[in-house]
């Protein structure tokens, strides 16, 4: 393929540090704009490499599939919505998990036009139910599948309910540099206006992609393009669930035709530090849910169960109740990792705000919501590391 190297186009915004972007193109002889790709390779900032490429630096072109060749894209099933029937079109109720990954793809026989695609049902349970031992054999699977040259990427169909779980432990656990990208359906594949078929093709579309490449696990639901780090479900039942509260959106994709707004900051994948190489299960991390006048003792019942971590889902700035702050002190001091999380969805959690972090031993979250920072914490927890060290996780990935 042609490489035509473009260099020192220029996209500083106000109030940050000049950055020139090097650029590829994938077309030495483009056509139309369309035609037009660009893989951002590396970004210099200040004259210094920046290894984690950035947000907002550039707006890519939007993809063109009719033009490419097509790519060979697996797509693993785990069940979920996407797989989910109902006795009729208009029923609420279902059942999750019901349909196979073969009639998923048979369903949307266009899909074949965008690429080579064939599937593989690695469960078939509601997200509810899946098991770190899923987790794992998800991303063992897709790392063996990544490593074969004639896999261009890999779609995970998943349940909404637990996606952006799977999601980020896909971010820091696959070790490759190809679009990973998850989706499913709030809509069974039974219901009028069903939203899986055209998720699914979205999906493929986008891990057939090379601009989806280094972008670390993606979401796409409902035409929108999430990261693995930043996004998280905010309604029970709309199609419009998922959305990226503190990053923003990676790009849309519309009928397969994707557009890139930024990149992922935060490590992941091909930049991360943690394998899960000869890993079977994980060490317990609870999560416990703060409010108002709560009892402390949820604390106690953890550390006797044997949690080697506890997230808090703290109120605001991942605050908890003078008692509540006394006996998870008390944990620290006996070796149990505190991080102070937040229930609220959006905003950061800083160290040593109301809480004397410092004095207490304790790990803010930073940006994580409750559910991602104990998938960090357990994955930390699989080496011998200080607190130091583990508060640098959260603010690194
Ligand atoms: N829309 C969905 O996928 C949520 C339903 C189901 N509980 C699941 O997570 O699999």
């Amino acid at each position: 393929m042609a490489r035509n190297l473009v260099k020192g186009k220029i996209a500083a915004q106000p109030g940050q540090h000049l950055i020139a972007i090097v650029c590829t193109s994938l077309d030495n002889k483009p056509k139309s704009a369309f035609a037009l790709r660009f893989v951002v390779n590396a970004l210099y900032c200040d004259g210094k490499k920046v290894h984690r490429p950035d947000m907002g630096a550039s707006r890519m072109q939007a993809n063109h599939n009719d033009s490419r060749k097509k790519e060979q894209v697996v797509v693993l099933a785990t069940g979920g919505t996407i797989a989910g029937a109902a006795e009729s079109a208009t029923r609420a109720d279902y059942t999750s998990g019901r349909v196979t990954v073969d009639a998923m793809i048979g369903g949307v026989p266009q899909i074949q036009e965008i690429a080579h695609v064939r599937g593989e049902q690695l469960a078939n349970v509601g997200s509810q139910d899946i098991t770190f031992a899923i987790m794992i054999a998800l991303a063992n699977r897709i790392n063996d599948l990544l490593a074969d040259k004639d896999v261009h990427g890999v779609a995970v169909t998943h349940g909404t309910d637990t996606m952006e779980e799977t999601a980020y432990f896909l971010n820091l656990t696959v070790a490759n540099r190809k679009p990973v990208v998850m989706t499913g359906a709030m809509r069974p594949a039974t219901a009028i206006s069903a939203d899986g078929p055209l998720n699914l093709y979205n999906a493929v579309a986008v891990a057939a992609d090379p601009q989806a490449a280094e972008c670390g696990v993606l979401v796409v639901m409902n035409d929108r393009i999430h990261g693995a780090h930043s996004l998280t479900k905010t309604n029970t039942t709309s199609v419009e669930t998922f959305i990226s509260p503190i990053n923003g959106l990676i790009g849309t994709v519309n009928y397969g035709r994707s557009e890139y707004f930024r990149r992922p900051f935060r490590r992941h994948t091909f930049n991360s530090e943690f394998s899960i190489e000869g890993v079977s299960e994980l060490p317990r991390v609870d999560i416990v849910y703060a409010c108002a006048d709560m009892p402390p003792d949820l604390i106690d019942a953890s550390v006797d169960r044997g949690a080697r971590g506890i997230v808090i889902a703290g109120d605001g700035n991942g605050n908890m109740n003078a008692a509540t702050l006394k006996r998870a002190a008390r944990a620290a001091a006996g070796g149990v990792l505190i991080v102070r999380s937040s229930r609220v969805p959006t905003g950061k959690v800083g160290r040593n705000v109301e809480i004397d972090d410092d004095r207490l031993g304790f790990i803010a979250s930073d940006e994580l919501n409750p559910a991602k920072a104990r998938i960090l914490l357990m994955l930390a927890l699989t080496k011998k590391r200080s607190l130091q060290e583990i508060q640098r996780l959260f603010y690194e990935y």
